[in-house]
């Protein structure tokens, strides 16, 4: 039934999200993409399940996403095949708004840079849950990485609101539960194998946009 297909389709599972990023690199080391845009879609599903106080995060990282894919299925969609391709057509073509915001505000760089600065909070955050405690906090683990991580790049409004909603976090028994593993035993060991995968995909993601200064983007 269409009906239930879609009720499954919201659900967040992590054996998901784990095997889209397990996707991401070509065997040349460069990044997907279609399976990028793929993993932040299953993510932001988790973020929705937790609640409507999210979704002030969730409604900018749909909005990038979909940024994205308009330009991966738009008439230059083949040039976008991989980060790569892209950062190299947009740049080639002068798509991209170096210094200040001009003529390209929605640029594919900058708004993939958006992400891959997400992509190093969740690693973080994902690193402190695979190692916590059964009483650990989620919501001071989730603080902690995003001050090492995004805090830095977002004024002190966002920085405010995203604070307020990381207080809501459910604990991390629920938040375990969230994430369909079963065994819920299995969440551990699955962090594990998923952390180095999401890891090196923001590797080689900084290291792509470092040669081409373009860390700063506006
Ligand atoms: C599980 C708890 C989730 C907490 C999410 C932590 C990240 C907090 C980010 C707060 C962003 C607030 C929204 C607005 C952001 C924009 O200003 C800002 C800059 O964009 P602009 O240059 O176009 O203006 N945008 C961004 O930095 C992009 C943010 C994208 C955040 C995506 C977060 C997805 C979280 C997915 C959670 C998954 C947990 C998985 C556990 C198995």
């Amino acid at each position: 039934m269409a009906g239930s297909v879609t009720a499954e389709e919201q659900k967040f599972c992590l054996k998901e999200v784990l095997d889209t990023f397990k996707l991401c690199l070509t065997e040349n080391k460069e990044v997907y993409l279609e399976h990028y845009v793929a993993g932040w879609r299953g993510l932001v599903k988790f973020l929705n399940s937790l609640g409507s106080i999210f979704g002030f995060i969730s409604k900018d990282a749909v909005n990038k996403i979909q940024i994205l894919v308009t330009y991966l299925n738009g008439e230059n969609g083949s040039q976008y095949v991989t980060v790569q391709s892209m950062v190299k057509y947009e740049l080639d073509n002068e798509l991209v708004d170096i210094t200040r915001r001009g003529s390209h505000p929605e640029s594919g760089c900058r708004t993939l840079l958006r992400l891959h600065r997400a992509l190093r909070w969740l690693e973080l955050f994902l690193e402190r849950l695979r190692t916590s405690s059964e009483d650990s906090k989620t919501s001071v683990m989730c603080a902690e990485a995003y001050n090492e991580s995004l805090a830095k790049h977002h004024p002190w409004v966002i920085r405010k609101a995203a604070g307020m909603a990381f207080c809501v976090l459910p604990g991390r028994p629920a938040f375990f539960e969230v994430m369909n593993v079963s065994p819920p035993e299995q969440v551990v060991p699955m962090l594990g194998e998923a952390i180095p995968l999401i890891s090196e995909v923001y590797q080689v993601t900084e290291g792509l946009y470092a040669q081409h200064n373009l860390l700063d983007l506006p």
